[in-house]
């Protein structure tokens, strides 16, 4: 842990659902709202050089739809989330963190749990795996994402989410789990979303703040 990483818990809500629930759609706009910051766990995973060990391992294990081993995954989000804080990109003492594929599994999120107080965990829920393998196809095509280009990791990757992610609902069981429809329009889930937002007593002292 380090010197320059906040004492207290960071105030942080998790975005969790399968592959094409549209975490990184939601993620990205509640982002450019002021007070929240987006942190994608993939996005950080794409942004390193494939040329180095450990974005060597990224390509290795995200193309076979599987997820990276925990202990790269977890050093990897700390060293990017310190760097945000050094640069103030994100201030944690006002900003809320919004969590997009990670944790991705109930050791990542037992590790996650000393550094982050988790306020609220929107689960995007789409029973409808055909509706998302049909998203992904579609997202591989426009962003050249070789783990949404074949079907069979597709499907591995729905496989993983049942198996590793979706435990992690029961981790944080309770209150703090918000179940949203994934299937409607983009903006009602957004809608929904800010909705569990408001209600929150942290929301409610942020807004006082005026910050
Ligand atoms: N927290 C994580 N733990 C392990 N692997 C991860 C994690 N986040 C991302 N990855 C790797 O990156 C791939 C792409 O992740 P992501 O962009 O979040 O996909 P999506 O938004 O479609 O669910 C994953 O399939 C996995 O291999």
């Amino acid at each position: 842990m380090s010197d320059h990483f906040p004492q207290e818990r960071i105030k942080a809500f998790l975005i969790l659902g399968a592959p094409g629930s549209g975490k990184g759609t939601q993620g990205k706009v509640l982002g450019s709202i002021p007070r929240f910051h987006h942190l994608a766990c993939g996005d950080v995973f794409r942004s390193l050089d494939t040329r180095t060990p450990i974005g060597q391992k990224f390509v290795e294990y995200s193309s076979r739809g599987e997820l990276v081993p925990d202990d790269v995954t977890v050093q990897l989000w700390h060293a990017n989330l310190k760097q945000r804080i050094d640069a103030h990109m994100f201030k944690p003492e006002i900003d809320f963190l919004v969590l997009d594929g990670i944790p991705r599994n109930v050791e990542q999120a037992k590790y996650m749990e000393p550094h982050i107080e988790v306020l609220k965990v929107f689960h995007l829920s789409c029973p409808d795996r055909t509706e998302l393998a049909r998203r992904l196809r579609k997202r591989a095509l426009k962003d050249n994402r070789f783990d949404d280009a074949n079907e069979s990791v597709i499907q591995q990757r729905f496989a993983t989410y049942e198996a590793e992610t979706k435990p992690i609902l029961e981790y944080y069981a309770g209150d703090r789990i918000l179940d949203i429809d994934a299937s409607q329009a983009p903006a009602k889930v957004l809608y929904d979303i800010i909705g569990g937002v408001m209600e929150l007593k942290e929301w409610k002292e942020l807004e006082k703040m005026k910050v």
